[in-house]
C-alpha cells in the first residue's frame, strides 16, 4: 500500500466568507521532510490540517496514491500543544495500538520500547499530565510514531520547548525519517527549519507563495518576501 505521489489541487479554506488558505496546489513524493514556514497568520496550521483532513476543504481536492482511508490511516499528528490521555505514560503510548487490535501484552511491549526511545522508559507508571512540557511532547511524538505511520504531520511541535528538548525531539525526527516516515512540519524556528528540512513551503497570506529545495531556498530565495522572512525582517 503507498500513499504517495500525493496530489493536492486548487485546495482551499474558507471561513465565513472569508479565504484563510489557497488556492493552493501541491504533489508530495514519499521521502523526506517538508518544512512549512510562513508569518503568524501564514495559515500553516490550516494548511496541514486540510492535507491530513482534519479541516474541511472548502474548494479543491486532494488524491492519494490510495484511497483516502487508507491514507488517512497510515498518517499521525502531532500538535503544538501536546494531548495527553488523563492516563500514565504506558497506557498513553499503549492507546493507538489498542485502538487498532493489538493485545494488551504486544501494546506494552511496543510502548516500553517506544518509551526507553524517547528517554521516558524511568517514567512509564506516572501520570501523562504531570510530566513536563518536553516529556509530553516527546509522549506524543513516540505515540504518533508507535503505528508506523508513512506520513507525519508537526504542527509547531516544539513551539514552548528549551534547547535541549527540541534537540531530543529533532533526534527522533531524524530516525523517523531515516525509518522511511514522511515528514511535514510546521516551524516558526529558522534553525530548526534549516535543520530538518529537505524542501521548503514558505506559506504568505494563506499562499504558497514559495516552494524549493532547502538548500535552494536559504541559499537563494527567489522572492522578495521570502529574503525578507529569512533575514528577520517583519513581513505581512
Ligand atoms: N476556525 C477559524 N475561523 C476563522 N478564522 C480562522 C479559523 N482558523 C484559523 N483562522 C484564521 O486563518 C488564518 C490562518 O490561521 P493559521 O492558524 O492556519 O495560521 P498559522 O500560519 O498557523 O499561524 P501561527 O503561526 O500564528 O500559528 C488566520 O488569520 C486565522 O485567524
Amino acid at each position: 500500500m503507498e500513499l504517495f505521489p500525493m496530489k493536492a489541487c486548487a485546495i482551499e479554506s474558507r471561513r465565513r466568507g472569508q479565504q484563510l488558505v489557497g488556492p493552493i496546489d501541491l504533489t508530495l513524493e514519499g521521502q523526506g521532510a517538508t518544512v512549512v514556514i510562513g508569518p503568524n497568520g501564514a495559515g500553516k496550521t490550516t494548511f496541514l490540517q486540510l492535507l491530513h483532513g482534519t479541516a474541511r476543504l472548502s474548494a479543491g481536492r486532494i488524491d492519494w496514491a490510495c484511497s483516502t482511508e487508507e491514507a488517512r490511516h497510515h498518517q499521525a499528528f502531532v500538535f503544538q500543544r501536546p494531548v495527553m490521555l488523563r492516563r500514565t505514560v504506558l497506557e498513553n503510548l499503549s492507546y493507538p495500538l489498542r485502538l487498532r487490535g493489538v493485545s494488551k501484552a504486544k501494546a506494552e511491549e511496543r510502548a516500553r520500547d517506544w518509551a526507553s526511545r524517547v528517554g521516558l522508559a524511568q517514567l512509564v507508571t506516572r501520570a501523562a499530565t504531570v510530566l513536563s512540557g518536553g516529556e509530553q511532547q516527546k509522549l506524543a511524538l513516540a505515540r504518533a510514531l508507535i503505528c508506523d505511520p508513512k506520513l507525519l504531520f508537526l504542527d509547531e511541535p516544539c513551539a514552548a520547548l528549551d534547547g535541549r528538548a527540541m534537540r531530543e525531539i529533532e533526534t527522533i525526527l531524524q530516525e523517523a525519517k531515516a525509518a522511511g516516515t514522511r515528514l511535514i512540519l510546521s516551524t516558526h524556528d529558522l534553525g530548526q527549519a534549516r535543520r530538518l528540512a529537505d524542501d521548503v513551503l514558505f506559506l504568505l497570506g494563506g499562499r504558497l507563495h514559495e516552494a524549493a529545495p532547502a538548500e535552494a531556498f536559504f541559499n537563494g530565495p527567489e522572492t522578495p518576501q521570502a529574503r525578507a522572512f529569512l533575514r528577520g525582517d517583519i513581513v505581512e
